[in-house]
């Protein structure tokens, strides 16, 4: 049986009165690079804190590496990359780099070093005087530094210019080739995450709208484009995830593997963009 990286089972969430998650179930095999994308305030955030043991559920079950996270720290073998990147503000990074290792006992100084080395982030520098992108670097490089079986990382991209970025997913890439290291990244930059992640998790308002290989979403959803007519399209019904309309053409995402359509429209496989927008804009009309 596929050994299991991530696991969620009716996994919900409750802030008062906000639903950041509900009833949601997850799963991430082992050595997948997994992207997490939904809308602002979907519940990216929400997901992998529980995962982390930072949250406890409201309900449900979550766990990572076979093992449930609990309020004693990190799950063993599991690195998090968080949003706001706490390092000590008052150390330079070579000292930060040393601190990571006093306090991770297999921590890979020598990995840590070269990969802030790689992102021309001087040792000398204090971190309080580093640019946002700059600080992700270094808490990549801790993270990757503590040799990590699954990385979890939050909006890992936000920060970084577009060299960086590509830079970031190359070292994040190296890592998955060299030790089959499992990666769970949230993103917004979907372009980005198209060319590395061969999983993808959708959440929108709390909901899993898709959790599945890319390979699979692409070969079972078609594109079709036609001919700008009133009323029903010619597909079943239940198999139009979202419809858009102008006078001239008609454009359907559909739940279908084949490339069969009327004569008169053109069926081709949707990017991977094109079918999460599609996910994505249907769930914010449905609200
Ligand atoms: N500590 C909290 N207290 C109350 N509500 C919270 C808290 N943390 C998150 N929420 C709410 O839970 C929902 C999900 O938030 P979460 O941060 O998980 O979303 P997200 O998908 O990561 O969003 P973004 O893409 O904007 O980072 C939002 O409505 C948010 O306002």
């Amino acid at each position: 049986m596929e050994e299991i990286a991530l696991e969620a089972t009716g996994l919900s969430k409750h802030y008062r009165r906000t639903r950041a998650l509900d009833n949601c179930t997850v799963r991430v095999p082992v050595g997948r690079v997994s992207a997490l994308v939904g809308p602002n305030g979907a519940g990216k955030t929400t997901l992998m804190s529980l995962a982390c043991g930072l949250r406890t559920p409201t309900a449900g079950e979550v766990s990572v590496l076979g093992q449930r996270p609990d309020n004693k720290g990190m799950p063993d073998g599991v690195a998090f990359l968080s949003q706001d990147k706490p390092l000590y503000r008052g150390f330079n990074v070579s000292e930060m780099l040393h601190a990571a290792s006093k306090l991770n006992s297999d921590f890979d100084e020598d990995r840590a070093r070269r990969l802030v080395a790689d992102a021309d982030v001087p040792l000398k520098a204090k971190v309080k005087t580093l640019s946002g992108g700059q600080r992700t670097r270094v808490a990549l490089a801790i993270a990757l530094g503590r040799r990590p079986r699954l990385i979890i990382l939050d909006e890992p991209l936000a920060d970084l210019d577009p060299l960086a970025r590509k830079q970031v997913m190359q070292t994040l890439m190296s890592d998955v080739a060299e030790f089959g290291t499992t990666v769970v990244m949230s993103s917004h930059v979907l372009a980005d995450l198209e060319e590395v992640c061969d999983h993808l998790v959708l959440l929108a308002s709390g909901h899993v709208q898709l959790c599945d290989e890319v390979e699979n979403l692409l070969d079972n959803h078609r594109l079709a484009v036609g001919p700008g007519i009133e009323g029903e399209p010619p597909f079943p019904r239940e198999s139009i995830v979202e419809a858009s309309r102008t006078r001239r053409e008609t454009t359907l995402l559909l739940r279908q593997s084949t490339d069969d359509g009327p004569p008169d429209w053109d069926i081709s496989s949707p990017s991977l963009e094109e079918l999460v927008l599609a996910y994505m804009r249907t769930k914010e009309a449905a609200k």
